[in-house]
This record gives C-alpha cells, sequence and structure tokens, in this order.
C-alpha cells in the first residue's frame, strides 16, 4: 500500500498503578490506520479497547511511545487540541449531548469543535435549512425536533444526534465506542445502517468498538482483535470476509484477559 498512514501508535504503552503494583494495560502497541480505513474492533472486557481510544483522542497520555497523525506528533496534545481532527461517539446517549441544548444548538456547537468559537444564535437561524438537511439523513424524524432539548429525545435519537455531530465537524478520524450498545436491537440495527453509509458516502476514516459479532464481522474493512492490552489479530478485508461467528467465538473462549 501506498498510502501514508492518517494515525500511527508506535510502541504505545499505558502503565497504572493498581494496589501498589504497575500494570501494564496497553503493551506496546503499534498500529497504522490509513485513509479510508473502517476498522471494527472486538475484545473481552477488560481487553483495553476505551484505554486505546482515550490515548488517540487524547483523553489518556500513553506512558510511553508516540502517536502521530498526520504525520504530525500529537502525542502531547491535549485531547481539545485534538478534538479539530478526532470525533468520538460513546456508548451513553447521554455523553454525547448537552441535555438542555436544543438540537439545532447542540449539532451548530458541533459544527464549531476545535475552533475556539462561541455558539452564536444569529448562525443558528442562518443555518438552519442546513443543518436540518443534515439531520433528516438519518430518516428518524430529528429533523422535525429542531427545537427541542436534546435531554427530551429517545436514546436512539440522541445516538443518531451524537453521530451527526460528530461527522458534522468533518474529522479526520471518527472513533466508535461502542456507539449502539446502550440501544435495543431494531434501533441499533438502524444506526449501525446509518453509521455504514455516512462513514462509505463521506470517506471518512473510522474504528469501531463493538461487541456485537456479527457487525464487527460484517461491517469495515479490517478486524482487529484486543487481548490482555496487546492487538492479539489484524485480520485485512479479505481475511476478514472468511471469518465466521463460531471463529470469534473460539477466540473469545480461549481469550486471556
Ligand atoms: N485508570 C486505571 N487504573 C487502573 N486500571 C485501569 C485504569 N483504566 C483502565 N484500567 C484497567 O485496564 C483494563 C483495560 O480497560 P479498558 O476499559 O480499556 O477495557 P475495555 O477493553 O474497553 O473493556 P470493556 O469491554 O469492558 O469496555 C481493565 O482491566 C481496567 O480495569
Amino acid at each position: 500500500m501506498n498510502k501514508q498512514p492518517m494515525l500511527q501508535l508506535n510502541n504505545v504503552t499505558v502503565t497504572v498503578n493498581n494496589g501498589g503494583q504497575d500494570i501494564d494495560i496497553l503493551k506496546a502497541i503499534n498500529l497504522n490506520i490509513y485513509p479510508g480505513d473502517f476498522v471494527t474492533i472486538l475484545g473481552t472486557n477488560g481487553a483495553g479497547k476505551s484505554t486505546l481510544f482515550n490515548v488517540i483522542s487524547g483523553h489518556l497520555t500513553p506512558t510511553s511511545g508516540q502517536i502521530l497523525l498526520n504525520g504530525e506528533d500529537v502525542t502531547k496534545f491535549s485531547e481539545e487540541k485534538r478534538a479539530k481532527y478526532i470525533s468520538r461517539v460513546f456508548q451513553d446517549p447521554k455523553l454525547g449531548t448537552a441535555p438542555r441544548m436544543t438540537v439545532g444548538e447542540n449539532l451548530l456547537l458541533a459544527q464549531k469543535r476545535g475552533q475556539h468559537r462561541g455558539l452564536k444564535l444569529r448562525k443558528l437561524k442562518q443555518q438552519r435549512q442546513e443543518l436540518v438537511k443534515e439531520l433528516s439523513l438519518f430518516e428518524n424524524g430529528l429533523e422535525n425536533r429542531f427545537e427541542t432539548p436534546t435531554g427530551d429525545l429517545s436514546g436512539g435519537q440522541r445516538q443518531a444526534l451524537s453521530l451527526v455531530m460528530a461527522v458534522s465537524s468533518e474529522p479526520d478520524l471518527l472513533l466508535l465506542d461502542e456507539h449502539t450498545a446502550a440501544l435495543d436491537p431494531k434501533t441499533s440495527a438502524q444506526l449501525m445502517t446509518f453509521t455504514n453509509q455516512v462513514i462509505s458516502e463521506r470517506q471518512l476514516t473510522c474504528l469501531m468498538i463493538t461487541h456485537h459479532l456479527d457487525d464487527a464481522l460484517a461491517y469495515g474493512n479490517r478486524l482487529l482483535v484486543l487481548n490482555a492490552g496487546q492487538i492479539a489479530e489484524d485480520y485485512d478485508q479479505t481475511t476478514k470476509a472468511n471469518l465466521s461467528k463460531e471463529d470469534m467465538l473460539e477466540f473469545f473462549d480461549s481469550a486471556i484477559a
């Protein structure tokens, strides 16, 4: 592959002190993510998936190692500084949006992420049409809730809004941290379909943590399996296409973490 990696992790280790004992919860991780990659990530509870996202997003500084974004060393960049390039959607629908602010206000704020500009309500009026169009993409009625405080939305609508917000700032990298896990099966499947559509239409680079084996196998062009703070497997598209749910279940049966 000739492409330059968009994201590079070089020997990234995270050590925590647990009851007086140092434990490596990420162990010398080396990883290259290329533009347009849609990588699904599986792993047992405690394997280090969220920690991996925390060091990529800047929420956590690695104990050692280096993180490069588009060739630039961002290891010491704050989470706020990285927010210009990286968007993250969490499992909890409450985490992505400000509950007292309306759908429109949340969306406008998201578009200004990393730009250090305050929210201007005049702008909201000017951009209403464009923002409503963005919301209508999900086809779940969000566009009709423009003036609704997000705290009054259903979990599914709120998570869809979080995703729309995450992509509206045109991030270089989208991190989806079990973003469908808190939703009922039908809403979860709808959000996954929408997620896949948005990623492919906008050619986004995305890492998605999931515990849904079907989703991990069905979506994306690459599959990482984490185990005990290490990348146990890094399957490319062709290999991934030949994997079955049983193969993955077998892995989980024998995993350490
Ligand atoms: N600040 C911390 N101090 C001590 N241990 C920590 C800390 N943060 C994470 N851990 C431990 O590191 C390991 C990895 O945690 P992490 O949350 O990254 O796992 P995960 O793969 O995301 O798990 P899950 O699927 O349950 O969300 C776990 O054993 C966790 O208890």
